[in-house]
């Protein structure tokens, strides 16, 4: 907990002021976008892009200012939390559901700064199930299909009920074992009929922001 907080707060570090920003969704997310709040009172102008129904809520509420993405050309910068790191710096995110609209925020974001506490990091990706966000019409076909690629996959299920995405979509969780070639499978899954978005987020983040236990953060930039 202490962790994630002093990582989600050491991000706000980067925002200036008129900035657009993208607000991550997650747990450690949560901690920016409540310091982001805590900004705005003293007097920082930005506005955001929130990249679930969550985090508008949790940011309306903290005060800050939304904009949709259409309103938008591109956003300065992205906080966002992960499922997992691996140490090229590409992610599994959509533990919580969100991986869509966070993919479609990074990818207009300038500089994605991803808050995790140590436990996330890994050597290779895929101990974490990897979600992908399929449509509801052809869920048990691209199933079929994912699995193709070599692994389990299995519909996510919220209090005994089909998970539903902010999307109207719904969530495989596959077990690939570790992923040797993440962008690889990123583009694999993407060309399947019926996945919408998967969770693999490859060569996107420019930062990670790592909390430990002992209540040391470190700021990790990625090799360019
Ligand atoms: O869909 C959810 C997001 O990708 C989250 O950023 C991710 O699951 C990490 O969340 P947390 O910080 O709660 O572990």
């Amino acid at each position: 907990m202490e962790a994630k907080r002093l990582t989600g707060e050491k991000a706000t570090e980067y925002i200036k002021s008129d900035m657009i920003i993208g607000l991550g969704t997650g747990s450690t997310a949560y901690y920016a976008i409540k310091k982001v709040g805590e900004l705005v009172k003293t007097g920082l102008k930005i506005k955001a892009v929130p990249t679930s129904k969550e985090t508008a809520q949790l940011a309306a509420e903290a005060g800050i200012e939304l904009v949709e993405l259409a309103e938008v050309d591109k956003l300065d910068l992205t906080i966002d939390g992960a499922d997992e790191v691996d140490q090229n710096f590409n992610l599994i995110k959509g533990g919580g559901g969100a991986l869509l609209r966070e993919k479609i925020v990074a990818s207009a974001t300038e500089k994605l700064i991803i808050v995790v506490d140590e436990s996330k990091l890994v050597d290779y990706l895929g101990d974490f199930d990897l979600p992908v966000e399929v449509t509801k019409f052809s869920w048990q076909y691209t199933k079929r299909m994912i699995e193709k690629l070599g692994c389990t996959a299995k519909l996510r299920q919220a209090n005994q009920n089909k998970y539903i995405t902010d999307n109207d979509n719904y969530i495989l969780d596959c077990d690939f074992g570790k992923i040797k070639d993440p962008a690889g499978l990123a583009l694999k899954l993407n060309q399947l009929p019926g996945v919408v978005e998967n969770g693999i987020f490859a060569g996107m983040t420019d930062l990670v922001i790592v909390g430990y236990k002992n209540g040391q953060v470190k700021v990790l930039k990625a090799q360019s």
